[in-house]
């Protein structure tokens, strides 16, 4: 079945009760678990300018393949026009990227999915309709279903996008890449236009998948407790270049204890710039935004 099919289904009609939202997440696991193990990333001799602006000068960054990997650093040093180079949505000026050691097109593969800070629905189709968007064959609305499930929208499969919360909405986002069953998944700042707990939950729900599934990812995020919250290296930029690269040797899933604290004050001051405080960086009071420890 094509989308063209889709379109003239009466989703409204679709019987989405307790035993189908069973069923679906029951097969979830097993369905999603047929993705492919994750990309093996290479951003070799990176250059890129726009005009006479020099963005990106000789980067070089690394993604074994399942690796999780953040970039911070401040507004407007080049994050996004990374990932938009690992996507193939930008061409470099100088250097070369590699999808498991071969040179990578111009072009989005289907196995690499993007989401940005806003969720990019479609609508006039509804939630299933989008997320089955792009599939083909009689699997499709079934695989919709299960990406839903899985970000645990079994139940909103038919309605329109403009009744859902911003939450909801990027988690119909998510669900339309893991319908992909991608082996690369790009995050540009996919949770910065939500609140704070939403913020929270949909972190664990995007580390919980991504433990399941074991895509790479790479997450561009304003927010340093969120990069140490999920990532197993977390990247500055900084001066056209990767100017630090730390690896978070905490056990998942993370809770804000000191360890934690420790390293969130430490990127935080690398990226402002600011000279590192022995000791005591886990007790400045700051507000937690990740649950605490037990
Ligand atoms: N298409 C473009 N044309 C011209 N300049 C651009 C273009 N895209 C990005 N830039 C410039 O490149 C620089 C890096 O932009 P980029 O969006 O990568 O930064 P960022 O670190 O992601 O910023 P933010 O954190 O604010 O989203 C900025 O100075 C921006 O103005």
């Amino acid at each position: 079945m094509i989308m063209s099919d889709i379109d003239t289904w009466s989703l409204g009609a679709v019987a989405v009760d307790s035993v189908a939202t069973r069923q679906a997440d029951a097969t979830t696991t097993a369905r999603l678990a047929t993705v492919q193990p994750g990309l093996h990333v290479q951003v070799q001799g990176l250059h890129k300018a726009y005009g006479q602006r020099s963005v990106l000068a000789d980067v070089d960054l690394a993604l074994a393949p399942g690796e999780f990997v953040a970039i911070v650093g401040r507004s407007g040093c080049g994050k996004s026009t990374l990932l938009r180079h690992v996507a193939g949505l930008e061409r470099a000026d100088r250097g070369a990227l590699l999808l498991d050691g071969q040179p990578a097109g111009e072009r989005l593969r289907d196995d690499v999915r993007i989401m940005f800070q806003d969720a990019r629905l479609l609508p006039w189709k509804r939630v299933l309709e989008n997320v089955a968007l792009g599939l083909e064959g009689a699997d499709a609305l079934p695989r919709a279903r299960e990406a839903l499930a899985a970000v645990g929208l079994a139940d909103r499969a038919h309605e329109w996008p403009a009744v859902l919360s911003g939450g909801q909405r990027q988690r119909v986002a998510l669900a339309r890449a893991l319908v992909h069953r991608p082996r690369l998944l790009l995050l540009d700042e996919p949770l910065g236009a939500l609140d704070a707990l939403t913020r929270i939950e949909m972190q664990q729900l995007i580390e919980q998948l991504w433990t399941q599934h074991r895509f790479t990812a790479l997450l561009v995020t304003h927010d340093v407790a969120e990069a140490v919250a999920l990532a197993d290296r977390v990247v500055l930029i900084e001066e056209q270049r990767i100017a630090f690269d730390e690896a978070v040797n905490l056990p998942r899933p993370r809770t804000r204890g000191p360890g934690f604290a420790a390293l969130e004050d430490t990127v935080l001051r690398r990226v402002l710039g600011q000279p590192a405080v022995e000791a005591a960086a886990h007790t400045t009071g700051k507000a937690a935004h990740w649950p605490a420890a037990a």
